[in-house]
């Protein structure tokens, strides 16, 4: 397929652009470099630097391109409670551009990076599809608009999409990682924390109504991830919006995985504990059955200790290239 992704230089975006462009489709990455690193882009790979609202209709102007990718966002949740403005600019503007380049180019195929977030505060876990929205955060709020777009596009229009919905996105693969210029996600810092790279790591809350009072998250491998990708390409359906979420069933706190990294590490990596950031849920996990039983996805690398061992070797062999500003 000839395939636009956007945000293809940030870190799930480049690891499944690679994926794509090893399963032979020829692959068109549009990236701003907000958060991204132009070397991050795969070989193989062309690249335009731009917002999507900017340059992807450029991209799709000949019309046969067969599907985007959209990776291209703002996506960090406390960021997001100070400075809603943007999100909602970054996340809904950009992709409402989107969407009407594609309705213009008649471009078929859309698989959007939706997210846990649109959730919020689950009544229950494993959360399915057909749980409630209620996002606690802007960050979510965003996103859940997207996809409301996105199926008003799909009835009137005729796309066919689907919105794969992450949990907490982590490990490496071939080479590609979070090297973000600055870090908030969890696994990230505790391994830049082995590396001496910072003093300590913040454990944001520890009155949460979980097993050892810190927030629960529910974590799956990139490579598993990039698989759904391709599986979604295939499956979308046209003038149907269909979601799925994707993790690894199981949740560990952020205590558990600060002991994960210490198993993997070999290093007593020191811990501060700190208040709840804003924004935060205190338990997300994923029930991905119905992205097995209809995408027939077969996630492998599920286990937490797999992963963190993958992103360990990642941040390791960076060297000088690794970034490790604190937030
Ligand atoms: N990392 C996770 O755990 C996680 C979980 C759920 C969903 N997601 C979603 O997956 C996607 C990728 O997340 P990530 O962790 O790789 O983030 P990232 O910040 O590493 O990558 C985002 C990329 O998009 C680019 N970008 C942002 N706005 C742009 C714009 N308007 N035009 C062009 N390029 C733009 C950035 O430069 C960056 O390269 C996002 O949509 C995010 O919401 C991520
Ligand atoms: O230094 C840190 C960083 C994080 N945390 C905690 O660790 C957990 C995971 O936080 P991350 O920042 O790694 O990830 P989030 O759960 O906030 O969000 C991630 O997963 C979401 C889906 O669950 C989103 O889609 C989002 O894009 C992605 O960043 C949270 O309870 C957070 O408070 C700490 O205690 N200390």
């Amino acid at each position: 397929m000839k395939l636009l992704v956007t945000g293809g230089a940030g870190y799930v975006g480049s690891v499944c652009a690679r994926v794509m462009v090893d399963a032979g489709h020829d692959v068109t990455v549009v990236d701003n470099l907000s958060t991204g690193n132009r070397d991050a882009v795969p070989e193989g790979a062309r690249f335009v630097e731009g917002d999507v609202s900017a340059v992807a209709e450029d991209v799709l102007a000949d019309g046969d391109v067969d599907g985007v990718l959209h990776f291209a966002a703002q996506s960090l949740v406390g960021e997001s409670v100070e400075a809603p403005e943007k999100y909602w600019y970054g996340n809904v503007v950009e992709s409402l551009a989107l969407l009407e380049a594609m309705r213009r180019t008649g471009t078929p195929r859309l698989v959007f990076s939706s997210t846990a977030a649109t959730y919020g505060e689950p009544d229950a876990v494993p959360i399915v599809e057909s749980s409630p929205t209620r996002p606690t955060n802007p960050y979510g709020a965003t996103k859940l608009a997207i996809d409301h777009a996105i199926s008003s596009y799909t009835v009137a229009h005729g796309l066919a999409a689907i919105s794969l919905r992450y949990f907490n996105v982590a490990g490496a693969y071939a080479g590609a990682g979070e090297n973000r210029r600055v870090e908030t996600h969890l696994i990230p810092i505790v391994l830049q924390a082995a590396l001496g790279h910072r003093d300590s790591v913040k454990i944001f809350g520890t009155d949460y109504h979980t097993d050892d009072g810190t927030a629960v998250r529910d974590y799956i491998h990139v490579h598993d991830l990039a698989q759904a990708h391709a599986l979604a390409l295939e499956a979308a359906v046209a003038g149907r919006h269909a979601l799925y979420n994707l993790g690894s069933g199981a949740g560990f706190s952020v205590r558990q995985v600060i002991d994960t990294c210490r198993e993997v590490t070999g290093i007593d990596i020191p811990v501060v504990e700190a208040p709840r950031r804003a924004g935060d849920p205190a338990v997300l996990i994923a029930s991905s059955d119905k992205a097995i039983d209809e995408l027939g996805w077969q996630p492998v690398k599920t286990a937490l200790p797999t992963i963190v061992t993958d992103a360990w070797e990642y941040i390791r062999a960076l060297g000088d290239r690794a970034h490790s500003a604190t937030a």
